[in-house]
């Protein structure tokens, strides 16, 4: 493809994007470039790569604009003159020739011309719009970072690693860089999962043998530590509360060597059927799906028979805008204040099942307070039979935590992960 095609695709890709605001960004880009499978796969990181970097600025060119609509097209022809490009490359590329995007108007023009030479960041941005945040959330992240803000929310701007979790079912770390070496990606350690390996940048690895024989598994390392945490052994019996397409149950199976029972739990038949595949490629065996439903009976005739119980609760996803830099301005505060009680309700049915003695494990992968420690502090008011053990005590490996307090909270820009947290609640009474 010329560049002037990758730029017409490009807005394209933005337009279908922005046409559905309720589905991620990534989710979408999947099926237009599905549908076009003549666009090969260099063509393809350029134009995500375009539409990405759009979105991740999303706040910051639609200031630029200022009263001119945000349309596709001068938003893609903003980011390009904001990275320095010149009038000049704008008219070059916006040719109206074959498959480039057609020549900007008289009006488009005078808004792109007002741009060239400046810089993306502007001192006169209010700080919500300089951070990428939406207004409402800005106060919140206020509190929860503080002086750190700036940098935390830079880190949460800038495109994710990508995270490998060695399935130790089917080999070891070194074998699975070695397995990965030999397709041509560099695959270093993580620093703080046992499993977990990182490779820079986006790289196929899903075409190659190490991640089709079940060898690897995508997942952010902060993922993998919150599996990590629910301290799941052979033979233990352990319920994912929440487990959507089987990330973190693949995990627990694999802590447990394929011995005991993992029950994975969702309201989403979809989701749970997403996991099915996922399961046979990593060969675990020990797990069985249970659809929750209304009035669920399975939840009473199971109470207190479970060594562990992870609640995965559905959040803000705050703590995943690297990957899906779209979700940050869809998230509204009705969303978030839907959220609260639903998670409390959950934690409140998920309890039940955990046995004296036995681990309820909270996490989101949200970074605010209200879904993460406020959320755990409601609970254990509600539920004083519930103990939380310390991050220093719940932490299962030889080396210190990641972070010290009675929590596991994981940031991008402290420790290079999603951001993640994690509570141990012990069954005391
Ligand atoms: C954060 S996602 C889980 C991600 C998954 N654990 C993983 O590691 O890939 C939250 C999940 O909670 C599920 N969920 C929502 N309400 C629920 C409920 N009341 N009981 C159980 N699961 C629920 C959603 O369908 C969603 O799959």
């Amino acid at each position: 493809m010329t560049p002037a095609a990758r730029i017409a695709a490009a807005i394209d890709l933005l337009t279908v994007v922005e046409g559905a605001p309720k589905r991620p960004a990534d989710a979408v880009a999947n099926d237009f470039f599905r549908s076009r499978r003549y666009i090969g796969s260099g063509d393809r990181r350029a134009i995500s790569d375009r539409v990405w970097r759009v979105l991740r600025a999303r706040r910051r060119l639609g200031w630029w604009l200022g009263d001119a609509p945000a349309t596709p097209r001068l938003l893609v022809a903003a980011s390009l003159l904001l990275e320095g490009w010149a009038m000049s490359g704008i008219a070059q590329s916006f040719s109206g020739g074959q498959f480039a995007p057609p020549a900007l108007d008289r009006a488009e023009r005078a808004v792109a011309a007002r741009l060239e030479g400046h810089t993306l960041d502007h001192p006169a941005m209010p700080d919500a719009v300089m951070l990428e945040v939406p207004d409402w959330l800005l106060p919140r992240l206020q509190s929860r970072f503080g002086a750190a803000l700036t940098a935390e929310l830079a880190a949460l701007s800038e495109p994710a690693t990508l995270d490998l979790r060695v399935n130790l079912l089917k080999g070891d770390c070194d074998q699975a860089r070695a397995a990965l070496a030999a397709e041509g990606w560099d695959a270093k350690p993580t620093p703080f999962s046992p499993w977990g390996l990182r490779i820079e940048g986006r790289r196929p690895v899903t075409d190659g043998p190490a991640f089709r024989s079940g060898l690897i598994e995508i997942q952010d390392e902060g993922s993998q530590l919150v599996a990590l945490m629910v301290g799941a052994a052979p033979g233990m019996r352990v319920v994912d509360w929440c487990a959507g397409a089987g990330g973190k149950t693949l995990a627990l199976a694999a802590m447990m060597q394929n011995r005991g029972q993992v029950v994975a739990c969702d309201v989403s038949a979809p989701r749970l059927e997403g996991a099915v595949r996922r399961l046979r490629r990593a060969e675990v065996h020990n797990v069985e799906r249970h659809l929750v439903t209304a009035g669920d009976k399975w939840l009473k005739r199971r109470a207190g028979t479970f060594d562990r119980v992870l609640v995965d609760a559905p959040c803000s996803g705050t703590g995943t805008w690297r990957r899906n830099p779209d979700a940050r301005l869809r998230l509204k505060e009705t969303d978030l204040c839907e959220l609260l009680p639903k998670q409390a309700m959950i934690l409140d049915d998920a309890q039940s099942l955990v046995r004296k003695g036995g681990r309820l494990v909270y996490a989101t992968c949200s970074l605010l307070e209200e879904e993460n420690e406020a959320q755990v502090s409601g609970f254990l008011l509600r539920h004083p039979e519930f103990a939380l053990v310390p991050l220093a005590r719940a932490w299962p490996l030889p080396q210190p935590a990641p972070g010290s307090g009675d929590v596991l909270f994981l940031t991008p820009a402290r420790h290079r992960t999603d951001g993640f947290f994690a509570a141990v609640l012990e069954r005391v009474a």
